[in-house]
């Protein structure tokens, strides 16, 4: 897969792709990354790539040349088709959903915005889809699509070892994690629930998600509901709730 990311700090995500897993998915060949910055396409002496909104109000807008050239550029660098992503506070928001979705391209093109935004032209020109990390906000789309970059690199086949699948695998069932202990058994701050030192395994993944069900429950009752439980895993949160209760 080939991510292109247009920004005017394209360092910053390539930092992000620099590590850990993503950074491993790049050396195996797996994702490649590039960054385009539209100052270097920007005119005159100044070199702008912003400039005030009309109709007045706060900030700057980012201008469209520099932006349309710096998307030519990612454009023309390779020959498979992109999908171009602009990174928005106005986009539908991120989920594992969409990051599979993404990471089914070939290649993506990730259009991170700074000051107010981009002019509106540019964007119902060039972009296919609009994408936000969350309802909160940030300086500017580049952690966005950092976020982006790690989400989809996981995704690619060879990326993750057996241990990490698995990781991945237990998010994408839909329910919170489980708590984990490692040694030592006996500890200041406490001891390790007896289950997971029987060494019976079927009692151990049955307490592990029965403790992923409870968690989901009390933190994120949201994500209980599209998570289609089974008789057994509403018994198992019975018995949770009710250990709570007593
Ligand atoms: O570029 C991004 N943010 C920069 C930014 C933040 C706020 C404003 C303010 N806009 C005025 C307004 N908004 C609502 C009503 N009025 C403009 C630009 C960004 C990309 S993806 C993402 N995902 C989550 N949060 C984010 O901030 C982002």
């Amino acid at each position: 897969m080939r991510i292109d990311v247009i920004s005017l700090f394209p360092e910053f995500v390539a930092q992000c792709a620099a590590f850990g897993v993503v950074g491993r998915a790049g050396e195996r060949g797996l994702l490649s990354l590039h960054g385009w910055n539209p100052r270097d396409y920007a005119e005159g002496n100044y070199r702008r790539v912003d400039e005030r909104p009309f109709g007045g109000g706060p900030g700057m807008v980012m201008l469209i040349e520099p932006l349309r050239a710096a998307i030519r550029a990612a454009r023309a660098a390779d020959p498979a088709p992109a999908r171009v992503v602009y990174m928005s506070p106005q986009g539908v928001r991120l989920d594992q959903a969409k990051v599979r979705e993404l990471a089914a391209h070939e290649r993506l093109i990730l259009l991170c915005g700074r000051y107010e935004g981009v002019d509106e032209r540019l964007i119902q020109a060039e972009v296919d889809e609009d994408v936000s990390i969350g309802d909160y906000v940030l300086s500017g789309g580049e952690l966005a699509a950092a976020v982006i970059v790690d989400a989809v690199a996981r995704l690619q086949d060879g990326a993750l070892n057996d241990a990490e699948s698995a990781v991945q695998d237990s998010f994408e069932d839909g329910l919170l994690d489980c708590p984990h202990y490692t040694r030592p058994v006996e500890h200041e701050l406490g001891g390790v629930p007896a289950v997971l030192m029987s060494g019976n395994h079927a009692h151990i993944a049955r307490w592990r998600r029965q403790q992923s069900l409870g968690r989901t429950w009390q933190r994120r009752p949201d994500l209980l509901d599209e998570a289609g439980l089974s008789k057994a895993d509403r018994k198992l949160l019975e018995a949770y709730r009710a250990e709570l209760a007593a």
